[in-house]
């Protein structure tokens, strides 16, 4: 199970890396690996997430912490993902740093929220009537990694969505990771046609 979750996730780290939405060692991965005890698979902290080696990922527990012993230290933002497994029943949790989604998550970051209409995109979140809005909230980005964890667990009630942290990045979670990485493409696609027609309009 375990080599398994690890494939998965190294696949779409892979393919995230491809896009270099990983710039300056930015960004987290993690993949649920069992409910009972809650274990997932989460990246290390500080590496260059486009490199592939057999120290990207460790497990951890429902707390956040390394699940066995290990020199490895989990990602800083690990709690943002406890709070997304222990709140829903996500499989698989995706957070990127890229200008486009820090430009959109400053330019609405006052309206505490970025809501996306008329666009064909928003049906990757399952919205499939004409009139449909796509709303994703936007928090402050607290350094303190509890206040930020706090912050987002307000905005983490199903078993997918996405925020963004003002001036720092999404971070997106779906069922499973092909789930995950279809509503962070989509995300990244909303946020680049909103800046591009935020330019034009001007
Ligand atoms: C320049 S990366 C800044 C980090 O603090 C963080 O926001 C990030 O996304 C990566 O941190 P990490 O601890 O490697 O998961
Ligand atoms: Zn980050």
């Amino acid at each position: 199970m375990r080599q398994q979750k690890w494939a998965e996730l190294a696949e779409v780290k892979r393919e995230l890396a491809a896009r270099d939405w990983f710039m300056g060692t930015s960004g987290n991965l993690s993949i649920k690996v069992s409910d009972e005890p809650l274990t997932f698979l989460v990246t290390a902290s500080g590496k260059d997430k486009r490199k592939e080696t057999a120290e990207d990922f460790l497990l951890v527990g429902a707390d956040g912490q390394p699940a066995e012993a290990t020199h490895l230290k989990p990602s800083a933002e690990t709690l943002l993902h406890v709070e997304i497994y222990n709140k829903t029943n996500a499989g698989c949790v995706l957070h990127v740093h890229t200008v486009d989604n820090n430009i959109i998550s400053e330019w609405y970051g006052d309206e505490g929220e970025v809501i996306f209409t008329n666009q064909e995109m928003i049906k990757a979140f399952g919205l499939w009537e004409e009139d449909a809005a796509f709303r994703i909230p936007i928090i402050p980005n607290f350094a303190h990694i509890p206040t930020l964890a706090k912050a987002f667990a307000d905005h983490v009630h199903e078993d997918r969505g996405a925020v963004l942290i003002r001036n720092h990045g999404v971070t997106v979670w779906g069922k499973d990771a092909f789930e995950a990485k279809k509503f962070l493409e989509a995300c990244e696609f909303l946020c680049q046609y909103y800046v591009k027609l935020l330019l034009l309009k001007r």
